[in-house]
């Protein structure tokens, strides 16, 4: 029953089974970035950005206040002002009026532009009396350095220079800095089209009732949130049992299909359709990683072309770990990553490079639940994932971790 391109060698590090998922997958990733299309940006929430965009206007475009207050002149401060037309937000008016006599104070509101003559911003609550007086009437103001609650024209990011980067997954915030910018449509790589197929006999698609001695596709739902987070699309989705010609035929089944994924059925077991289904093109290889030791790679013949193939071992967290290792850093680039201290020791086989889930607590890191790989619960309460290196065997309190923040 066992697969003849199975690997008998020693694991493979990690490193060298990132080149190797890398290399089968660059050309695709690289002919999608060739091929942009346009979307409104209504429609560009996790999308991958195709082109890097320059900033087309100041951002702020125009100096104007971060307080409710009275703009004034800085060299007029403490001093008791004439009290000037009122500045709204969304009207220039009152800002671009000629410059009044020196000795005055206009009230103005957060995000009104700043007139020219003022250069600094007193909120009203310094001011006494601390409410907002009519044109004319007189108000007292403490000192004020120059710039004060101004927030001055392309301080946050200036004309032409870079606002976005090629390769950036759209979310919420670059969302709101592109409409700022007042882009409208963006370019963006084409969705990598991708089917998964969560094998097992004991899998039962979520919202079915769930048999003795059967389990819920927890996989299936966790990587296609996993992979549309990263700016690639799932086109199908589905459970295949044990059986390595169904597995075969699911395959045939596909169409329009960038990259197939499937999860379970790699290691070492009577029923291992994977690698049973699949007799050439795919390499089964052990990395010396935990979770996520099986993998399989290569490709599958679809509709007459080779299309790439990764096989994730079937625990959840094997299957995510996986993910986050060898597939995320080329869709949507490292997570974010810092050094911190362990909280409490942990202890770890030497020879593999081990990922447990932690949470990040100030300037050390908490590990939570143990380095089981069918603990979703854990996972589920995690927010990085803690780097306990190759060599390392027992990791005392308070030593550095590398983390990736979730
Ligand atoms: N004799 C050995 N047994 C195992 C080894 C080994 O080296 N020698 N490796 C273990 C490790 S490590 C892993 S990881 C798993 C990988 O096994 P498979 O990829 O073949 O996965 P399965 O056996 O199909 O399933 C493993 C586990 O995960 C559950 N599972 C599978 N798919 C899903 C899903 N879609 N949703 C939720 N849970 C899923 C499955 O029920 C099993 O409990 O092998 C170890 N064994
Ligand atoms: O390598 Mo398995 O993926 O530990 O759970």
């Amino acid at each position: 029953m066992t697969s003849s391109r199975e690997s008998h060698h020693a694991p493979r590090s990690v490193a060298a089974h990132a080149a190797a998922v890398e290399e089968l997958l660059r050309p695709v990733v690289d002919r999608l970035s060739g091929h942009p299309e346009t979307v409104p940006l209504s429609a560009a929430r996790g999308r991958v950005l195709a082109e890097s965009v320059t900033a087309p206007l100041d951002l702020p475009p125009f100096d104007n206040s971060q307080m409710d207050g009275y703009a004034a002149r800085s060299v007029d401060l403490p001093g008791t002002l004439r009290v000037g037309a009122t500045i709204a937000a969304g009207h220039s008016d009152a800002a671009l009026a000629p410059e009044p006599s020196p000795g005055t104070a206009a009230p103005i509101m957060t995000g009104a532009m700043l007139p020219a003559w003022a250069d600094a911003v007193v909120p009203v609550e310094a001011a006494v009396p601390s409410r907002f007086l009519d044109e004319g009437e007189e108000i007292s103001l403490p000192a004020a350095p120059a710039g004060q609650f101004v927030r001055t024209r392309g301080s946050d990011v200036a004309l032409g220079s870079g606002a976005l980067e090629a390769g950036t997954v759209l979310g919420p915030s670059q969302i709101a800095l592109l409409a700022a910018l007042g882009v409208a449509r963006v370019s963006v790589r084409p969705l990598l089209r991708v089917a998964l197929l969560s094998t097992g006999d004991e899998l039962v698609p979520v919202g079915e009732p769930l048999p003795t001695g059967r389990i819920h596709d927890s996989n299936g739902p966790m990587l296609t949130a996993a992979l549309r987070e990263a700016g690639a699309g799932v086109v199908q989705a589905h459970t295949q049992e044990d059986s390595p010609q169904g597995f075969r035929d699911a395959l045939a089944r596909l169409d329009g299909v960038d990259l197939v994924i499937s999860t379970g059925g790699v290691s070492q077991g009577a029923f291992e359709v994977v690698k049973q289904g699949l007799s050439e093109g795919v390499d089964f290889v052990s990395v010396a990683m935990q979770p996520g030791g099986p993998q399989a790679l290569g490709t599958v013949r679809i509709a007459g072309a080779d299309v790439p193939f990764l096989g994730f071992p079937g625990n959840p967290v094997s299957s995510l770990v996986s993910f986050e290792m060898f597939l995320r850093p080329l869709l949507a680039g490292t997570r974010p990553r810092i050094a911190l201290r362990l909280e409490g020791a942990a202890d770890k086989p030497a020879g593999k490079h081990q990922v447990r889930r932690g949470r990040l607590n100030g300037d050390r890191v908490t590990l939570v639940g143990g380095p089981g790989s069918h603990l979703l619960h854990a996972l589920a309460h995690s927010d990085c994932l803690v780097h306990l290196p190759v060599g390392l065997g027992h990791a005392p309190d308070g030593t550095e971790v590398e983390v990736w923040v979730l």
